[in-house]
């Protein structure tokens, strides 16, 4: 019998029972979810990563639908639990679901919710900013300030690299991919090489379009390159971000021999998943190329960083806050709140998970439809014509 866990009660008597396994930000969540008679009860429990057997208790003998997190192992052992409580409901609080075993929540015919679209800009603006600070070693000047090591403006102190008229390599060209590869072309007149399974065509047009703009002003032009294979970005470009979905053709993409292939001053950032990069091998490349520097928000066996990362010089790390701006916080626990409210009205699904703009808007009701379900498919759920 697993143990209780403490959970915080809103509208108790509620008719549809719907947890949420952490507090999320905002109250807009909370609202919409008691407005359409639900009980939501929100574990408050004070240790970060939930295991299977918290949830298990959360869970209980009748629950509707749970709104989860990126931490917590979704699988074949909670969508039985989940089911065998009359569930039909799961949302990850998130637009990654790695963490989601999809075959097994198809199994118990359980839906499963993302939170796509109100987190790109977030991402993609943190990615912007791990490249700039890696390639001005803004975290290494701060340290060096803090410590009172500065006595005097020198010819070599913290001299870093130029992005303008570099070429910015993108792996996943998808909707972070491309804002961030916008934000790096527009902002720091960078040239675009990606590489995608599908063509990013509303970004090479973009990318054109800027060129001629910049053209016409007397200004060299940016341009872009689809590569035909991965290792070609690796090759060509001097900062090179990774922004693809984590699963099996992705897993340790970056390995000891694709960081031997990069430029000696090359910077990578990461702001998709840790186990996209080989972390071992990453901190070794860093301890015999000083100049190649690296921005990470995502590790592979998160909490924890591979020995040796921390002391790197090299290498900026902050702790998976890509998506960590308050707009972006609050409507992602909204659009997660909303997936799992619609599936338990038996709301159709949203018809385009990329444009989620009306259920944001906090001065309106949200349609009544779910944002964004991944099995909607599979699980033949009626698409909505709104
Ligand atoms: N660090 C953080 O806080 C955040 C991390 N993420 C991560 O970023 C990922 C991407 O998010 P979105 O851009 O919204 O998803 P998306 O689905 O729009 O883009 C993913 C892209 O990766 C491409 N892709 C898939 N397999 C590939 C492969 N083997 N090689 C090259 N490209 C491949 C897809 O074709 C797609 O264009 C999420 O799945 C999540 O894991 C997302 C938000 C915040
Ligand atoms: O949404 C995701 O996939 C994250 O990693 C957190 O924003």
């Amino acid at each position: 019998m697993a143990k209780p866990v403490s959970i915080e009660v809103w509208n108790p008597n509620g008719k549809y029972r719907v947890v949420s396994t952490k507090p999320m930000p905002g109250t807009r969540w909370i609202n919409l979810l008691i407005a359409q008679d639900c009980r939501v009860e929100i574990c408050t429990e004070k240790k970060t990563i939930l295991s299977v057997e918290d949830i298990i208790a959360l869970i209980g003998d009748r629950c509707d639908g749970v709104i989860g997190q990126l931490t917590e192992d979704w699988g074949e052992t909670l969508f039985a639990a989940l089911s065998r409580a009359g569930g039909k409901a799961f949302s990850n609080m998130a637009v990654g679901y790695n963490n989601v075993d999809v075959n097994a929540a198809n199994k118990y015919g359980v839906a499963v919710g993302n939170t796509p679209g109100v987190l790109t800009e977030t991402t993609a603006e943190l990615a912007a900013s791990l490249s700039l600070a890696a390639a001005r070693r803004i975290v290494e000047a701060d340290g060096f300030m803090r410590a009172g090591l500065y006595d005097g403006w020198l010819p070599h102190l913290f001299v870093g690299n130029l992005l303008k008229g570099q070429t910015v390599g993108v792996i996943g060209a998808g909707r972070i991919g491309s804002a961030y590869a916008r934000m790096m072309v527009e902002g720091f007149k960078m040239n675009l090489i990606y590489y995608d399974l599908y063509q990013a065509t509303r970004l090479e047009k973009f990318v054109t379009a800027y060129g001629a703009f910049l053209k016409a002003n007397g200004e060299q032009p940016v341009t872009w390159k689809r590569a035909g294979s991965m290792d070609e970005v690796l090759r060509e470009a001097d900062v090179i971000s990774l922004h693809p979905i984590l699963d099996k053709t992705t897993y340790h993409l970056i390995n000891k021999e694709r960081l031997a292939t990069m430029k000696k001053e090359a910077i990578l950032v990461n702001c998709s998943r840790g186990p996209v990069v080989d972390e071992v091998a990453l901190v070794e490349h860093l301890k015999h190329n000083p100049m190649f520097r690296v921005g990470l928000d995502v590790f592979e066996d998160e909490p924890y960083m591979k020995p040796g990362l921390a002391e790197m010089k090299n290498a900026i790390v902050v702790p998976h806050i890509a998506s960590a701006s308050k707009w972006t916080r609050e409507g992602m626990a909204t659009l997660a709140a909303l997936n799992v409210l619609g599936k338990i009205k038996g709301y159709p699904v949203w018809g385009n998970p990329n444009q989620v703009e009306p259920f944001l808007n906090e001065n309106a009701s949200p349609p009544a439809a779910s944002p964004s379900l991944v099995n909607a498919k599979a699980l033949g759920l009626p698409v909505s014509k709104l």
